[in-house]
């Protein structure tokens, strides 16, 4: 039975047992409460079971919640950071509807625009008036715009020019949204600095930096431009190239920032001789290229040529200083010359070249039998390259006769080429080769080791006091070379260095009188002698003579050869043993090859001679049997 139930009867009838039929009746009443009870029980079981379920589901919907608001969160900030960089960003965006309204912008924008507010929306007519305000060509940039109405999905990109002169860079894309286009959104940058850039980078890669001129690679352009309008309209087209005269000199005594204005100022000399739509480029140094086009005839370009040189003939005023410099023009005409630019630069450096060797301040126009000598030139050029390889080369001596004693005390060093396969080479032919082609300090320097190795080699064998002279080119006085390389060759052989002269030619001095001097001077504390050669037949100054350092003079062979016939001649002579003794040099006479020469010479007190009368140049083991025996 229930136990409330029985708690119930018991309290109602506490002894006596309930009558059979209130039995029957209370079982039910049981069984009733018992039903209740289970009932109630389930009810409070699902209730439990709802409320947790709910209980959890509140729990969830709160974390989604607070989910929700941390994301909601992080989104703000993003957004937040997102509209910096928008705003922050150097370029303009924009962002239209479809109807080209403009629906969103940053500050670059608005101040590009100069649109009044941020967050505004601006109609379609508005942003077109503020274009055409703004830009330099605003029909061209909606001519493009066009473009849009017959695919408005394409992208944009292109460059407009402000009408303040500044560029900017456009690059506009389609905003699609489910595949919908639902706008349309603008990116301007300004690149003016960067195409400012650009136009610098391009204009150095065309233009010498110093003079700003045009330089090889513009030149080269600009004389195929002519060639092709000149073969319509039968014109000439004229290619001068400059060389300076005497540049070097003065870049090297008065610095490199004059020699600088110099070039600036001999850039505008020549540009003032030429008609504004001739071109004048710097090839870098002191080299110079003018293109004359369609010109009529060759007497344009001499005239051209003329008054350039006559130009750079005045003297230049550099912060106080006067320079003289002058100018060496080789002059190639198309069509004659050639036909292709380069072969045109090429045919009037030949030129150049050429009107340089004729005496400097003149001009010269290319031709075929320059062609032909350049071509032998470089063949000899090569020859000689190997020549030096197969050792072909070797040093003759000359004996110089002491006029006193008719002793030989002297010798003069002379090379001498004898190819394996050929004629003997003369040294005036492959002299000047090797002096072009940058060879001739390598020669130089064997010939002057040879000279050294024999000084001793007949030391060793007692001839004694023997000078051996040898010749310099002007290439080897260039820095402090040649004066390391004596001594090197000095100390290495264990000579002394009064048995050693070195000849050089009037023109040497001339180069650049302040270096030669100093390179003398070094000379002369090691005891060597120097003696000016082929004296006579150049810029001759007393100047020089009592400045340098200088021992002897070699009166050139050119007067000595004539001197029975020319009295000239024998006035030079007379004047050049005087002069010599004045100044305490000694006197040679070279190219001596008669009694009666002799006699004159001797009769002057002329110190030594040089010549076929006494002996010819002869290899080493002739000259070495004719010291032994003077010995
Ligand atoms: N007709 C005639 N000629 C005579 C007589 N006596 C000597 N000679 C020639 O006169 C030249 C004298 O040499 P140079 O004036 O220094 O003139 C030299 C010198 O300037 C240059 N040279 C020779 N060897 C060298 C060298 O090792 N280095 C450099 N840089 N130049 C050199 O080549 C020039 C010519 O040399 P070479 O042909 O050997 O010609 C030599 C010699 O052979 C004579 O009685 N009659």
């Amino acid at each position: 039975m229930h136990k409330l139930l029985k708690r119930q009867i018991k309290r109602k009838y506490p002894v006596a047992e309930l009558p059979q039929e209130l039995q029957e009746l209370t079982q039910a009443i049981s069984d009733a409460y018992s039903d209740f009870d289970n009932e109630r029980t389930l009810l409070e079981r699902s209730l439990e079971l709802v409320s947790d379920e709910l209980n959890q589901r509140n729990a969830e919907l709160r974390n989604r919640l607070l989910e929700l608001e941390d994301t909601f969160h992080q989104l703000g900030s993003s957004m937040a950071v997102l509209d910096s960089i928008f705003d922050a960003t150097g370029e303009a965006i924009f962002a239209f509807d479809n109807n080209g309204r403009l629906i969103r912008f940053n500050r670059a924008a608005q101040s590009l625009l100069s649109l009044p507010k941020v967050g505004e929306v601006y109609g379609n007519s508005k942003i077109k008036l503020l274009l055409y305000k703004l830009l330099k060509e605003p029909a061209n940039f909606f001519f493009e715009l066009r473009k849009l109405n017959a695919n408005p999905t394409t992208n944009l990109f292109g460059v407009v020019a402000l009408k303040d002169q500044q560029l900017f860079e456009y690059h506009s894309s389609p905003q699609l949204s489910n595949d919908q286009l639902v706008g349309r959104v603008w990116c301007f940058r300004n690149v003016t600095q960067l195409k400012e850039n650009e136009a610098t980078i391009q204009f150095q890669a065309f233009h010498d930096a110093l003079t700003q001129l045009p330089n090889r690679v513009l030149m080269l352009d600009r004389i195929n431009h002519a060639i092709a309008l000149s073969r319509r309209t039968n014109d000439l087209v004229a290619i001068l190239f400059l060389d300076l005269d005497h540049f070097k000199k003065v870049n090297d005594t008065a610095g490199h920032q004059l020699g600088d204005e110099l070039l600036i100022e001999v850039s505008r000399r020549i540009k003032s001789c030429l008609r504004e739509y001739d071109t004048l480029a710097r090839f870098g140094g002191d080299e110079f290229v003018v293109l004359l086009e369609n010109i009529k005839s060759h007497q344009f370009a001499s005239q051209t040529c003329q008054r350039i040189i006559h130009q750079l003939k005045k003297p230049f005023d550099l912060e106080g200083q006067v320079f003289h410099i002058s100018t060496s023009i080789g002059v190639s005409i198309y069509p004659r010359d050639d036909d292709e630019p380069e072969e045109l630069i090429r045919k009037a450096d030949l030129a150049m070249y050429h009107a340089k060797e004729n005496g400097r301040s003149h001009f010269e126009f290319f031709d075929k039998p320059l062609e032909r000598m350049a071509h032998f030139q470089l063949e000899l050029e090569n020859k000689l390259r190997a020549a030096i390889k197969k050792h072909e080369l070797s040093v003759y001596y000359q004996p110089q006769v002491d006029i006193r004693e008719f002793k030989v005390r002297r010798v003069e060093a002379l090379l001498r080429w004898f190819p394996e396969d050929g004629k003997p080479v003369p040294p005036s032919d492959f002299i000047p080769v090797a002096e072009r082609a940058h060879l001739i300090g390598k020669i130089g320097y064997w010939v002057l080791e040879q000279a050294c190795l024999q000084v001793k080699e007949w030391q060793s064998v007692g001839i004694e006091n023997i000078r051996v002279a040898v010749n310099l080119s002007a290439q080897q006085f260039v820095g402090k070379k040649l004066v390391e390389d004596v001594k090197e060759l000095i100390k290495k052989y264990g000579i002394e260095g009064r048995l050693l002269e070195f000849e050089i030619t009037e023109s040497i001095l001339l180069e650049d009188l302040e270096n030669v001097k100093e390179v003398l001077l070094e000379l002369r504390k090691m005891d060597i002698t120097v003696a000016i050669d082929d004296f006579g037949t150049g810029y001759s100054s007393l100047k020089y003579l009592q400045k340098l350092p200088i021992d002897s003079l070699k009166i050139d062979r050119s007067f000595i050869r004539e001197l029975a016939e020319n009295p000239n001649n024998k006035s030079i002579v007379n004047t050049i043993i005087s002069l010599g003794h004045n100044l305490n040099l000694s006197v040679v006479a070279e190219g001596v090859e008669d009694k009666k020469m002799v006699a004159f010479l001797c009769e002057r007190q002329c110190d030594f001679i040089q010549g076929y009368y006494f002996y010819k140049p002869m290899p080493v083991e002739e000259v070495t049997k004719i010291l032994a025996q003077e010995s």
